[in-house]
């Protein structure tokens, strides 16, 4: 990068909302590739200035204008930003005039920049450790932190093929000539080795959400922007947000989403969405109409193998107590995690499951039974066959894995719910197993076929273990022959 233009320290020093957009619309709209490091540096300081404890001071805020913000020098903008490129030029050789591509010795060097020069040890997983204002003023950087200051950081020193490549709960980066070389920049979890350096997911991992089937977000330049936009973090502490940051963070998103840089950001379209629940923004599209465009982006570029789209939506109704609808988004949900592995690596999306099936789940049953709910959901069968559809994934997710999902503290919670529908509303549920394409297949002995790995194999099976059921009748003859041993003990 040549530094700063201009055109951008025009706008400084930056005292408002809107300079903060318009310096982000420079960016987006004229700069030949937009400066991830001025911009993760800006939104840093404006987070950091309104949500860290130093000078937000925690005393009653006085009444201010909305989108007044303490005043951002250039200097200190300058500062930090020369700061940045020296760590980088002076620890790597920088491609003159853009010529070469990337290496994998280059961008682990670059990592090693990063991972070397970050404190000791510290909450990896405080708020605000996302942008190079936090590394450059703090030395720390949460997971994802790391990964987006290797490409800013391959960006300042002229690697225009280095790109943040993103699944739901890791980063990692692409580069070279045809941007199919691939390496870890950062750690994942905690307790794990890391594996920088390394080419992504040979192993068994391989199979595992992490990886979301190797249909990651592949970012370009804007969509890194996206990316820093999506890791502003508003929160205050655990109940409240600074709803400046909230607000220049739902600004900034329709900024991108106008541009058409969320297209294939299924999560930076579910972030909005929250946003836009929270602070519907005039003459804007509804927040549900979001959820379902992230999850329509999810279905077109990554092969509908990304969990997220639907949990967002499943939150959604929940919160505004559409329980039949949740409970379709749930099962939407189950569908797409019974085709992965279980692995170590994966509890956050366990987490995201076991909360559905253990709290929420529960939750509604407690409300809908109550006998208060004229219309409630218990005499809706296509509510218990959603259901079924989403207990199902999850015992389906967990069969072929080499780590147990489910646990005695699953089944309490199930047994519950399910035993809250009738018989002649489970009666109306119809369980027709097989490949929806060729129709029914049979096992040697008369039963349904149903080697769950064999579709986890083969991205076809003979039979889908409830997962292609029409929700009419549940023929008894063969209810108990299909279902997971686990619910099948019931
Ligand atoms: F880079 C990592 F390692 F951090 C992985 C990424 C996470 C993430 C994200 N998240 C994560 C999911 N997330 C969710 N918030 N609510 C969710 C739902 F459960 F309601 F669906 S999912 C918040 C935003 N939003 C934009 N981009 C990314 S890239």
């Amino acid at each position: 990068m040549a530094g700063i233009r201009e055109i951008d320290k025009a706008l400084f020093p930056i005292k408002n909302i809107s300079s903060v957009i318009q310096l982000f619309k420079n960016q987006l709209e004229d700069a030949c590739e937009p400066d991830l490091a001025l911009l993760s540096i800006v939104a840093g300081a404006v987070e950091n200035s309104l949500t860290c404890r130093s000078n937000a001071g925690l005393q009653v805020c006085e009444p201010v204008e909305p989108t007044s913000l303490p005043v951002l020098e250039l200097h200190t903008i300058e500062a930090l930003y020369s700061k940045f490129q020296t760590i980088m030029k002076s620890a790597v050789e920088p491609n003159k005039g853009f010529k070469s591509y990337a290496t994998r010795e280059l961008v682990k060097k670059v990592s090693d920049v990063v991972w070397n020069s970050l404190t000791r040890s510290y909450y990896k997983d405080r708020a605000h450790l996302q942008s190079l204002y936090s590394y450059l003023t703090g030395s720390k950087l949460d997971c994802f932190g790391v990964a987006f200051a290797v490409v800013a950081g391959c960006q300042a020193l002229g690697y225009s093929d280095v790109h943040l490549a993103l699944s739901e709960d890791h980063a990692w980066v692409v580069f070279g000539e045809r941007g199919t070389e691939t390496a870890e920049v950062t750690w994942h979890g905690k307790g794990n080795e890391d594996k920088r350096g390394q080419e992504i997911g040979k192993g068994v991992s391989a199979r595992s959400w992490l990886y979301v089937n190797n249909k990651p977000v592949i970012c370009t330049r804007h969509m890194e922007v996206a990316a820093l936009v999506s890791a502003i973090n508003p929160s205050l502490n655990a109940t409240h947000d600074a709803f400046e940051v909230a607000l220049l963070q739902q600004e900034l998103l329709w900024l991108l989403y106008d541009l058409g840089h969320l297209k294939k950001y299924p999560m930076a379209i579910g972030n909005l969405g929250d946003l836009e629940e929270i602070a519907p923004k005039e003459g804007r599209i509804a927040c549900s109409i979001l959820f379902e465009e992230a999850i329509s982006s999810a279905r077109t570029y990554y092969n509908n193998q990304h969990v997220y789209p639907y949990t967002y939506q499943g939150g959604y109704f929940y919160r505004n107590k559409m329980y039949k609808e949740a409970f379709e988004s749930w099962a939407n949900a189950s569908d797409v995690i019974r085709l992965y592995n279980y692995s170590r690596d994966d509890e956050e999306i366990y987490k995201e499951f076991l909360e559905i099936a253990n709290e929420l789940i529960p939750h509604i049953m407690k409300v809908e039974s109550s006998g208060f709910s004229a219309n409630t959901i218990l005499k809706k069968p296509e509510c218990f066959a959603n259901l079924l559809r989403f207990y199902d994934g999850i015992c389906q997710w967990e069969e072929g894995s080499a780590t147990p999902v489910l646990h005695i503290g699953w089944a309490k919670p199930l047994v519950n719910t399910i035993s809250k529908f009738d018989a002649e509303v489970r009666a109306q549920v119809d369980i027709v197993c097989g490949r929806p394409e060729d129709g029914v297949s049979k096992r040697a002995n008369g039963g349904y076929f149903n080697n769950n790995n064999y579709e986890k194999e083969n991205g076809t099976s003979d039979t889908d273990l409830l997962s292609s059921f029409s929700s009419k009748t549940l023929k008894d003859d063969q209810s108990t022959s299909n279902f997971h041993p686990s619910i099948e003990a019931l």
